[in-house]
């Protein structure tokens, strides 16, 4: 897995189409989003994942909750990112893996917003600029 870190004043994204033959299904509501004072987590899940899920999203929880503590973001923003990584896991497992990274940091108390996934999206996004306000991890499952 990889994970691009961006610490915004916002992030906001408008779906534009289908990605995808099955992409997530969303409400109307849903089509547009935005997140102020948010810790943007762009995530590409790779085929490597597959071996492991559930450490795979342990870990990336453990990844982003650390530097949310280190940037003091409460609002963190998942978005499914597939541009990091030449080597993508497939849509049906990276899907599900989001869905529990997400699920993870909420069960960790954040306030979580998502972006769908398997839609081409435009995105608008503001850095902050500090010095940790880009980063990024790589999450290899060892088992
Ligand atoms: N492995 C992945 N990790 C993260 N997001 C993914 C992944 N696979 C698919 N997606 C989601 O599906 C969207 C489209 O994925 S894509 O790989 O860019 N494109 C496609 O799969 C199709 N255009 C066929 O190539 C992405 O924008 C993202 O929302």
């Amino acid at each position: 897995m990889r994970i691009l870190l961006i610490h915004s004043d916002y992030i906001e994204y408008e779906v534009k189409d289908k990605a995808i033959k099955n992409p997530e299904p969303i409400s109307e509501e849903e089509k547009k989003g935005r997140m102020d004072e948010v810790l943007v987590a762009f995530i590409s899940v790779e085929k490597v994942d597959e071996t492991n899920p559930e450490e795979v999203v342990s870990k990336a929880v453990e990844e982003i909750i650390n530097v949310a503590s280190q940037v003091k973001a409460e609002n963190v923003f998942v978005y499914p990112f597939a541009h990091l990584s030449s080597e993508l896991a497939k849509p049906s497992v990276a899907q599900e893996i989001l869905r529990k990274v997400y699920e993870g940091l909420k069960e960790k108390g954040y306030n979580v917003g998502k972006a769908p996934f398997g839609y081409y999206k435009a995105f608008k996004i503001s850095c902050k600029g500090h010095p940790l306000a880009e980063l990024s991890r790589t999450i290899i499952p060892e088992g």
